[in-house]
This record gives structure tokens, sequence and C-alpha cells, in this order.
């Protein structure tokens, strides 16, 4: 289980503060709240407090000088400051101060949010930490997963319907336990149907159930696992393949929250929760007209997206000796030639592939070091390397730094080019060159 953030508040505005509190704590984040830089001071000498996010101008010490003390006292302490709508300079001094980010006011929920977790994710603390995570079966160390895990244990309790998305092969079924087990549902059952696995002809009675003599072959009555969840959860795993008919009754059973097995009159009262998942892109699916856009919105009422597996680099290891450990009985391990391999690997198919390819080195491996040699066999020959060279790692800095020098001037080129020290056409160049319009 990871621990709820603690975010210190300082502003002298009580209204905003209160208000601002009020957003992080349903956003499962534990607040403390100064109205001053003198008590926000205090507060840090006496509480466990993991981000500061605080306002530029307060009477008697600014944002500014409330930074240099808790740098100088709270060394790698993450801060992150508030500024008024626009303020240019202000943003940039604080970036040149060494603020990790700022947040212009009025504040933008989504981005607040994510401001605050890629904060937390950037910490030295988080950075030198070499803490792996369990949830509820989702291993993880990744800032990434963080990110997913956080969101879980927010929309866990809160019993709306999510859509989790992502790549075949990242979890989705395992995130979707874990929101089972960390909501009401969790000593109720948890069931889970591919949609996609099960013949169109038979997905309708496997869901709802049917009565004796419904169909040719009926011949009992039969439960449905809509029903079967009842007091529990539901994944609707790989929603994209339900057919277009079958869709149309997933929807009335969403409304009425009833279900009427094949061939029954009667309809049973149902309290349960629906998950869904899918690793096609339903947006595209509705215009192609294979999925219905109103069981998108109700099955969508919060989506949930999990990282590709090359997006968490730091997961790999983790998760590779955590599955050399469960699959060998005799302790091996992954000698760091044979680890740099997997780290290189585009994982395609992400954790389950991973999954597989630790399996088959361990057939190959009759001592108790996995070997390069041994993973390169194991791996698929077609991997191609996504580990980032110097050259891609330059690119990809000097995008993140255009990004951000046009966040910094709100879209305005001229601006950026001047904070950037660049003439206004080489900055249009250079935003050519990485396609940023
Ligand atoms: N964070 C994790 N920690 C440990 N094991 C994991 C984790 N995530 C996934 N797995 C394992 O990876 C495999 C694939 O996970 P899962 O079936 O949940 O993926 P999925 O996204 O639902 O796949 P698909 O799209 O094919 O349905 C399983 O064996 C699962 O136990």
């Amino acid at each position: 289980m990871i621990n709820r953030a603690t975010i210190l508040l300082v502003d002298d505005d009580h209204a905003f503060v209160e208000l601002l509190a009020m957003r992080l704590e349903s956003n499962n984040y534990l607040t403390l709240r100064a109205y001053r830089a003198t008590p926000a001071l205090k507060i840090l000498q006496s509480e466990a407090v993991d981000l500061v996010i605080t306002d530029l101008k307060m009477a008697h010490m600014d944002g500014f000088e409330l930074f240099e003390k808790i740098k100088s006292d709270h060394f790698g302490m993450p801060v992150i400051m508030m500024t008024a709508h626009g303020s240019i300079p202000d943003a940039v001094d604080a970036i040149e101060q060494g603020f990790l980010d700022f947040i212009n006011k009025p504040i933008n929920s989504q981005t607040l949010l994510h401001t605050i977790e890629k904060a937390l994710c950037n910490t030295v603390k988080a950075s030198l930490s070499n803490t792996k995570h369990n949830y509820f079966g989702i291993s993880f160390k990744s800032c990434a997963m963080r990110q997913v895990v956080h969101h879980i244990q927010a929309l866990a309790p809160n019993n709306v319907n999510i859509l989790i998305q992502g790549e075949s092969g990242t979890g989705k079924e395992v995130a979707a336990k874990a929101i089972h087990q960390a909501s009401g549902y969790a000593s109720g059952p948890f069931i889970a149907i591919n949609c996609a696995a099960v013949p169109s002809h038979l997905l309708e009675s496997e869901l709802f159930g049917h009565k004796k003599g419904a169909f040719t072959g009926a011949i009992n009555d039969k439960t449905g696992l809509i029903l079967s969840a009842n007091n529990g959860t539901i994944l609707l795993d790989e929603i994209g393949d339900m057919p277009l008919d079958l869709q149309v009754k997933l929807l009335r059973v969403l409304q009425e929250r009833t279900v009427r097995p094949v061939g029954s009159h009667t309809e049973h009262k149902i309290n349960v929760r629906f998950l869904s998942a899918s690793h096609k892109d339903l947006q595209q699916a509705i215009v192609n007209k294979e999925f219905r856009e109103d069981l998108y919105y109700r099955l969508n009422v919060v989506s949930l997206t999990l990282p590709s597996l090359r997006n968490r680099v730091e997961d790999i290891v983790l998760l590779a000796n955590q599955f050399v450990d469960e699959l060998s009985s005799h302790s091996k391990t992954i000698n760091p030639q044979a680890m740099t391999h997997l780290l290189n690997y585009a994982w395609p198919g992400n954790i389950r592939q991973l999954h597989n390819v630790i399996e088959h080195a361990l057939v190959l491996t009759p001592g108790k070091l996995i070997t390069e040699d041994t993973i390169l066999k194991a791996l698929p020959t077609q991997h191609k390397r996504h580990f980032q060279g110097l050259n891609d790692a330059k690119k990809q800095f000097e995008y993140d730094y255009l990004k951000k020098v046009l966040s910094l001037s709100e879209g305005n080129v001229a601006e950026a080019a001047k904070l950037a020290q660049r003439n206004r056409s080489d900055f249009y160049k250079l935003m050519k060159k990485h396609g940023i319009s």
C-alpha cells in the first residue's frame, strides 16, 4: 500500500486554501494549511510533509523568501509556486530559483493534480528511494504506476463505473482486482469475463443467464455472471469485442440495475460494480460504428490508463526478479548483462510477455545464474531497442524544453524565443523540427 502524500498549502487567502485543501483531500491527499510563511516553517519542523505548495505574494515573508528557508533547512523538499494568472516573469523567476514547478491561478484541477503527481515522483526522496510497492497485487516502483495506484485509491471507494485502458498485458485485470479489493464490494465476488473469448451467440446467456428450454441446448436454468457477481464486481474484459445487439442489452442493465435471463420474464435486481477493460481505442470504434456511444459514456464514467511496460523501465527489473522468485524453486538470479537486454527490449506484450520470457529463460537455466545468452534465446529475435541513445535523449530534452518555454509564455512564440535567448526565426525552425505548431 502506498502512503497518502501530505501536502502543505501556504497562502494568506484563507478561503482559497480551504478550497484547495478540499480539492486535494477529495483526491486522496492529506493536507496541512498555513496562512503565512512563518507558521508554514513551524509545521515543516514538526510534521512529515511530502510537498509544499505556496503562493508567491504574501505579507511579511513572500514565497521566494520562504523557499530559501525551506531549501536551507529541508534539503530536497519539493516546492511548487502558485503564480497569478499570466505572470510570466514570476513563473520564470520561480523556475530559475529552483522551484520544482509552478501553477497558474486560477487553478485548473487537472493541471494541479498532474503537477503534484509529477512533483512527488521527481523528488530527491523518490529518486533515491529503492522502495518496491505492492498494492493489492500490483507490484511497482515507477512513477507512472505510482500515479495509477494513486488514482485507484481515490476511485475505488466511489461506486463509479471505470473503463480500464492499456495495451495488452499491461495488467488491466490486476488493476480491476485491486479496485475491487480496495472498494466497499471487497467482501463480495470478483468475476471477470473476456468478451472476446466467448463465442458471440453464447455471450448473452453467459452474462445474463438463461431459463431451461430458452434455446436449443439450454437443458437447465443457468445463472449469468452478472447475477453471480451480485454484491461484488464484474470486469467486462475486451468490451470492445461485444456484439452491438448485446451492447444495447448491457446498456439497459446498467440503466435499470436489473437483469433478465434469456427466456425468462423475471427481472432480478442487482447491486454490482461494473468495470470494463479494453486494449482497443473505443472512441475510434464509436466512429467506426462498432461501439455504442451511449454505452461508452455509461461504462467510462472515469477512465484509468495503464502505461506500457516500455514506459516504466524501473518496473522491468522489479517484475523480472519477482517472476524469477515466483517461478523457480531454487534461488536463481538474472545477471546484469542479461538484465540490460530486458531493459532494452520494447515489450509489445508488456508484463505478460515479460512473465513468459522469464519462464522460458528459467527452463533454459540449469544453474543458478540466468545469463545474457539465455535471455537472448528466450527473447523473440525481432526485438528492437528502445533505450534512448544520447542523440535521442538530447532531442527529447530539446522538445521538452521548447514545450516548457512555450507553456511559460502561454503560447506566445515571440515571448518564448526571448526566454530561450534565440531569435524568432531560429525558434520557429526548432519548433518545426520537433513538429510543434
Ligand atoms: N503490476 C503487476 N505486478 C505483478 N504482476 C503483474 C502486474 N501487472 C500484470 N501482472 C501480470 O501480468 C500478466 C498480465 O496481466 P493482466 O491479465 O492483468 O493484463 P491485461 O492488461 O488484462 O491483459 P489483456 O489485455 O491481454 O487482457 C498476468 O500474469 C498478471 O499477473
